[in-house]
């Protein structure tokens, strides 16, 4: 089902994209997952080809991405310094390890860092009514891009308090979609969102969303012994 897209895998490490960050203050040496991988489709490869050039202005900036969250750290942060100090918590998005069964995905941050961009691809362990993705997968898709908004918003850690959502069409397993969202408020601790997720070409909305996000104090890393 899945065509390779080993060209752009290539092209991405190539250009530096896969490399993982030093490691000098690392307990773990995390990978970069938000590359393509043989489990993207062509479509896929061709949107995030087109995302990158987009960003080769400064404007937009891709979120490295790894298999456990560094959730202590700003992502801000952690985007700045490029390094990882201590294992997280293991991302909910990265949960499946086969390439292409479940999310693949890139973020981008705009420059205003009021702003994100996922492209995502859904895989099939993601299928709600068959043939369609889960509406929680899309939940967890507009949760996650908001989310990294509001990250970049506070430059502190957020929770989910409010996540409001409206299903307008399903989404085809398989189907590259794109999640943007802004910031709309930010009030104290408030950080009021909106979220759509469209298809790459924009003809189709199948979700619209508005979210509030509180910043709260840094939740302490785990103890070793459950990681
Ligand atoms: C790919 C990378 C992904 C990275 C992004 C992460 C995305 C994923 C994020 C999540 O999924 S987090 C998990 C799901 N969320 C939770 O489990 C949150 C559970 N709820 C809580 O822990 C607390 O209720 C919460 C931290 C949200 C708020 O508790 P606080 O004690 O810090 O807030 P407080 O009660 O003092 O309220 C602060 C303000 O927020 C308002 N507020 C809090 N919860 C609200 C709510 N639910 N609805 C409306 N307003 C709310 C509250 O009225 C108040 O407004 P004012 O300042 O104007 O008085």
């Amino acid at each position: 089902m899945w065509r390779s897209c080993g060209a752009g895998a290539r092209a991405a490490v190539a250009h530096g994209l896969g490399r993982a960050p030093p490691t000098a203050l690392c307990s773990v040496s995390p990978q970069d997952l938000a590359v393509p991988n043989t489990g993207w489709s062509a479509a896929m490869c061709e949107q995030f080809q087109r995302l990158l050039r987009r960003a080769a202005d400064g404007s937009w900036r891709r979120i490295p991405s790894y298999r456990r969250g560094l959730d202590y750290l700003p992502e801000v942060v952690q985007m700045a310094v490029g390094v990882v100090t201590r294992p997280g918590p293991r991302l909910f998005l990265r949960s499946v390890d086969e390439e292409g069964a479940g999310f693949e995905y890139a973020i981008f941050l705009h420059a205003s860092g009021h702003r994100t961009q996922c492209l995502c691809q859904l895989g099939p362990y993601l299928e709600g009514h068959h043939g369609f993705a889960h509406g929680g997968a899309i939940a967890t898709l507009i949760d996650s891009t908001v989310g990294t908004c509001a990250l970049a918003v506070a430059k502190a850690s957020v929770m989910t308090a409010k996540l409001s959502i409206s299903y307008l069409a399903p989404v085809p397993v398989g189907a590259v979609v794109v999640a943007d969202s802004r910031m709309e408020r930010h009030e104290g601790r408030k950080i009021f969102l909106s979220c759509h997720v469209r298809d790459t070409k924009r003809d189709t909305l199948y979700a619209e969303a508005t979210a509030l996000f509180i910043q709260v104090e840094d939740t302490k890393p785990p103890p070793a012994a459950s990681l």
